[in-house]
């Protein structure tokens, strides 16, 4: 997986037809989708129950692209070996989900992973000043974690002290919840190169439909790419 900050959109397969997803991740990739991303969500960090290793270890072989797996569970260490083992490209850990995020990104790099940290949005972005050496990724969320479908809530200085706290290294800025053509052109032009959606990807198309996806996914891009510069 090699690095580079052009917009890359990741659809949230939460949105998807949960009877399908193995036709659900083609369609998406075959419309241009450039990652694809996992939620991981244990009742517990979050009041939603979602994928454990086995269900992410099934997706595996129907993703050509790049797994971006995010975990909202507490806690996370105990699990990382068996993402690994699942195929997780990218593993992105909460910083609230405690209790070592230091540790917790030195072991994902070590199972072989790309290693992500997350900040819900009423954490700020200081929080990871120590973390930049060890993260591949800082995802933001801008929406209260659990569900999709929320509504977007304004990040953008979050993102703007980030890009310019990352510098130079090679760190993703990731956006997720409520990404639709509206809203990421204010995330890019701040600074995130992928962009996580669901509701906006999945709308209105099915794998019957899968044009309707790969329109969504360009409307993205093309509204992110159109203030980028
Ligand atoms: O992690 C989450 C929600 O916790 C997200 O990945 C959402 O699934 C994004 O969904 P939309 O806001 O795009 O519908």
């Amino acid at each position: 997986m090699s690095f580079d900050r052009k917009i890359k959109i990741a659809p949230s397969i939460l949105s998807a037809d949960f009877a399908n997803f193995g036709q659900e991740i083609q369609a998406i990739e075959s419309q241009g989708a450039d990652w694809v991303h996992v939620d991981v969500m244990d009742g517990h960090f979050v009041p939603n129950l979602t994928f454990g290793p086995q269900a992410v270890k099934a997706f595996r072989p129907h993703v050509k692209t790049v797994m971006d797996v995010h975990l909202m569970i507490s806690p996370v260490d105990q699990y990382i070996d068996a993402y690994a083992d699942a195929g997780a490209d990218v593993l992105t850990a909460h910083i609230e989900a405690g209790p070592h995020i230091h540790r917790t990104l030195q072991a994902i790099r070590a199972a072989g992973m790309k290693a992500g940290v997350a900040l819900n949005p009423g954490t700020p972005a200081e929080a990871v000043q120590h973390l930049l050496d060890l993260t591949d990724l800082i995802c933001v969320m801008t929406v209260n974690p659990g569900f999709g479908g929320q509504k977007f809530i304004d990040m953008t200085g979050k993102v703007r002290q980030l890009r310019s706290m990352i510098g130079d290294r090679p760190v993703h800025i990731e956006i997720d919840g409520g990404v639709d053509p509206k809203t990421a052109p204010l995330v890019a032009e701040a600074g995130a190169d992928v962009l996580v959606a669901g509701s906006a990807v999945f709308r209105g198309g099915s794998v019957a439909q899968p044009e309707v996806y790969g329109e969504n996914i360009k409307a993205i891009r093309a509204a992110a790419e159109g203030s980028w510069t």
